[in-house]
């Protein structure tokens, strides 16, 4: 049997990747609720789905299959086990009370499995249903009962695969707690992943996908900062290293800052051996080389990130894409996620064009840069590498 999925490293040949086309959930976004949300704009919704659009075509064109994480959900949500557990998470909040809770409850469970996805995505406003009751008197018509998701665009961080396991992640953020909830369903329930191993799941410590980076078989690094905990990465190692899909992790320590919320958006992988780095923490950056002798985690002292990642790799030097920007372009181009590359196969990779000079010098460097225009879809602060699931790459 062909495989359909499993990811070794950052950059062997993308076959199969799952993208969420912004949906209604990014029409809930308002100046009052955008911070919350995570959003640094109000986006104009039409013109982020073409871009998204375009985003995939180049995929396709590519040869890549695109699976998006709506169909899939729709299709997982065909089973009823999957239906009840799906209308038992999303009513699980505390600030619902039971007359709510019990009307959303028959509710949800009415609808089919479109009208349920599309719930779950993009939420439900107190002015939209009819409950009657106390609660649903004292909120405002504009309040959520379920909040929107329009952090779903980025499937990098929900989930990630480590070879041939997932591990559904455990999200930092409140109004990002809930998107695991429909990963877990769809690694559940759908039938294209009925064989895949389980390495994580969302009741453990925070780990967020944009953190880890597959630097090549067996090798992992996983930025810990905003997002996910020195207990993720723990927690992380010891899953891995109990199933076997790592011989070594990396830890590295970033800025605790929306700026560098993730490691991915300092640091992609370009090539086998090469990765792009925002210059301004190139130098600084630090890894904590974790290890195991089947029982213990062995901790390595600090050594600078190249250096730790190199040896780890069994390779001489893990080369540094060095784009000498000066600090201030390096900075605002860092902001628009010119370091969050997404690599279709060493050397070839996907790049906002916003982000011209750093494009540049990435292709003085030998690397072919497809670019992609995400003047709407930036607004959420995530480029290439985090708004895609690498499901299926070749091995490296
Ligand atoms: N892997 C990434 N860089 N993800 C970017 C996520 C952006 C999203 N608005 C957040 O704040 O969570």
């Amino acid at each position: 049997m062909t495989e359909r999925y499993g990811v070794d490293s950052e950059v062997g040949t993308l076959r199969t990747v799952m993208l969420h086309r912004p949906g209604n959930e990014l029409r809930r976004l308002t100046p009052r609720n955008n911070d919350k949300l995570l959003f640094d704009g109000i986006p104009w919704v039409g013109r982020a789905q073409d871009e998204h659009d375009a985003f995939a075509q180049v995929l396709r064109d590519r040869g890549v299959e695109v699976l998006y994480l709506h169909e899939l959900l729709i299709e997982a949500l065909g089973d009823p086990t999957a239906r009840a557990q799906a209308v038992e998470g999303a009513i699980a909040d505390l600030r619902l009370g039971d007359t709510l809770r019990d009307y959303l409850a028959a509710s949800l469970t009415s609808l089919d499995p479109g009208g349920l996805a599309e719930a779950l995505m993009a939420g439900v406003r107190n002015d939209e249903v009819r409950a009657g009751g106390l609660v649903t008197s004292l909120l405002a018509h504009e309040d959520f009962l379920i909040d929107p998701l329009p952090n779903l665009l980025f499937t990098r961080d929900s989930s990630v695969w480590i070879r041939n396991s997932v591990a559904v992640t455990s999200l930092a953020m409140p109004a990002r707690v809930r998107e695991t909830q429909l990963t877990e369903l769809i690694y559940g329930f759908h039938p294209r992943f009925a064989g895949a191993g389980k390495v994580y799941d969302h009741s453990l410590e925070h780990v967020e996908g944009g953190d880890v980076l597959a630097l090549g078989p067996g090798v992992l690094a996983v930025g810990v900062g905003e997002r996910t905990t020195p207990a993720g990465v723990e927690r992380l190692a010891r899953r891995v290293f109990a199933q076997d899909l790592a011989h070594t992790v990396l830890a590295v320590p970033i800025a605790q800052q929306r700026a560098t919320m993730h490691l991915d958006t300092v640091c992609t992988m370009v090539d086998v051996d090469a990765v792009l780095m925002y210059p301004n923490m190139a130098e600084e950056m630090r890894a904590l080389a974790v290890t195991t002798d089947g029982d213990q985690l062995h901790v390595a002292e600090p050594e600078p990130f190249l250096v730790a990642a190199a040896k780890a790799l069994g390779i001489d030097t893990l080369r540094r894409i060095d784009t000498g920007l000066d600090p201030v372009t390096a900075e605002r181009e860092q902001w628009d996620d010119g370091n969050n590359t997404l690599a279709l196969a060493p050397r070839v990779c996907i790049a906002y064009e916003r982000t011209v000079e750093t494009n540049q010098r990435l292709e003085e460097s030998g690397v072919d840069v497809i670019r992609i225009s995400g003047s709407e879809l930036g607004s959420g602060r995530g480029g290439p590498r985090c708004m895609s699931c690498p499901i299926l790459r070749d091995p490296a």
